[in-house]
């Protein structure tokens, strides 16, 4: 009985058409359309998602707290909902507390390892400050590009809220019954992971019925009618528009809104890498572990193939400014004009105007322009959550030391001999002044401000002394 309706459930895949260059588009278009020329947009399940988002409607996507912090590869799909917040739709992000616990398959190739309790709490809390700051300054960036405020506030739900007291009985009664074992096995998510020697577990093969349940949940309690997410989610996304389907049928539910799902492209760098990693290791949007000099950095290097791609990906510039950028661009690439503009739009929609700001300082420093310019408040704000870079020490300690040692505490060498190589070879610099005196201590003049002063080693290792 249920075979001969499963195909006329199935949602219709619907590839689009991107052509970035072509149609320009206005703050008030329809959002699937804008987002579609911005190549946002990897599939739809049905064209008839552009008229439901004619009239407001809610949306919804879900992030696993892997870590404590979302990372680039995330900013994807949260621009996505940002268009969809800016235009005055109802947004939901969903933090997976009890989906993490279990572990999606999707796009993985083996099983991966449980998180703690513990580590899912943190991460979870830290994941859930992160959107709201995300809303917060992406809100704030586009009313500066010509969005008005729409007032509807973004909500931020986690899911163990519903799946924690739901035991295993009523799992398998409320959810597991409006699922074909048939249909789950189909999915792209678990055929290939079936065909290894490890297999997959039942719980990971379970994890789709959660996915599934929460677009239920929210399209039942929160009037949520589609859920976006990376094109390695459309399994789960189309499990969830069954669901919802079923229970309908089922006479479950007395809802008869159609459900919709969108999926945005995985990205890759023009080299083929996957975007969003720096030397192999993600680009974090927490600034206390990516400081928002590298965040800006990561997109100044971009390629020049992939600068006008995203530009229309992760900034709120409408088609005219960024084809204006482009051409100036082409002019004159050495300049890396459309990278700098990338860099300063992607700066101010994750960390604000504030982080903008930090992130100009901090090039200022570190490429060894005119420090004299900048006061020490400066400096130390745009590196202050940068640990890696920023050492702290009472100043007496500093001025007492010589240079070889004092570059050995600030971790800018490895030890006093190798601080002496360096500095015999010239390659040692405070504030940007070479010092070739290993003995040579730091004095009152080297201070800016009396706070902070620069050590550099070789061309670009920099460190940021704090007397304390
Ligand atoms: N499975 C999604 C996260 C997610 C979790 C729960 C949801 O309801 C939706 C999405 C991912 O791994 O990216």
């Amino acid at each position: 009985m249920f075979s001969s309706r499963l195909s006329l459930l199935r949602p219709t895949v619907l590839l689009l058409n991107r052509s970035l260059t072509t149609l320009k588009y206005s703050t008030n278009s329809n959002v699937i359309t804008d987002m579609t020329q911005r190549g946002l947009v990897a599939n739809l399940t049905s064209p008839e998602i552009s008229q439901h988002t004619e009239t407001s409607t809610a949306i919804y996507c879900g992030v696993d707290p892997t870590a404590k912090s979302l990372h680039l590869g995330n900013l994807v799909t949260l621009m996505g909902l940002l268009h969809f917040q800016i235009r005055g739709h109802q947004t939901i992000a969903l933090v997976g507390g009890a989906t993490g616990s279990i572990g999606d398959p999707s796009g993985r190739s083996s099983e991966r390892i449980p998180l703690s309790e513990d580590i899912l709490r943190v991460n979870v809390a830290g994941i859930e400050e992160q959107i709201h700051r995300f809303f917060s300054n992406g809100n704030k960036y586009a009313n500066r590009r010509g969005f008005s405020g729409t007032g509807v506030t973004p909500k931020v739900l986690n899911n163990y809220e519903w799946f924690s007291s739901m035991n295993a009985l009523e799992f398998l009664g409320n959810v597991g019954r409006y699922a074909r074992v048939n249909t789950m096995l189909a999915k792209e998510s678990v055929k290939s992971r079936i065909e290894t020697t490890q297999g997959i577990s039942f719980t990971e093969f379970s994890y789709q019925l959660l996915q599934a349940y929460d677009f239920w949940y929210l399209h039942k309690y929160h009037g949520c009618r589609i859920q976006i997410g990376g094109s390695d989610q459309w399994g789960n996304i189309t499990a969830g528009i069954d669901m919802i389907n079923r229970k309908k049928d089922q006479g479950e539910s007395e809802e008869i809104e159609k459900a919709y799902g969108i999926t945005i492209p995985l990205l890759l760098t023009s080299s083929g890498d996957k975007f969003g990693k720096s030397a192999g290791n993600a680009v974090w949007l927490n600034e206390s572990m990516t400081s928002i000099f590298d965040f800006y950095q990561f997109f100044m290097k971009t390629a020049d193939a992939d600068v006008g791609k995203y530009l229309s990906m992760f900034t709120l510039l409408n088609q005219q400014e960024i084809d204006d950028i482009i051409k100036s661009h082409q002019a004159n690439p050495e300049k890396r004009i459309a990278q700098e503009k990338l860099a300063m739009e992607t700066t101010e929609l994750v960390h604000g105007r504030e982080g903008v700001q930090k992130a100009k300082t901090a090039s200022q420093v570190l490429f060894g322009g005119d420090l004299s310019t900048l006061t020490g408040r400066e400096i130390l704000d745009a590196f202050k959550d940068d640990s890696s870079r920023l050492a702290k020490f009472e100043r007496s300690k500093i001025e007492s030391c010589g240079l070889d040692v004092l570059a050995t505490l600030a971790n800018a060498t490895q030890s006093k001999s190798e601080a002496q190589k360096k500095i015999k070879a010239g390659g040692m610099y405070i504030n940007n002044v070479r010092v070739i005196d290993p003995r040579y201590k730091v004095t009152e003049a080297d201070w800016i401000d009396n706070e902070v002063c620069v050590l550099r080693v070789g061309k670009s290792s920099y460190h940021l002394i704090q007397a304390v």
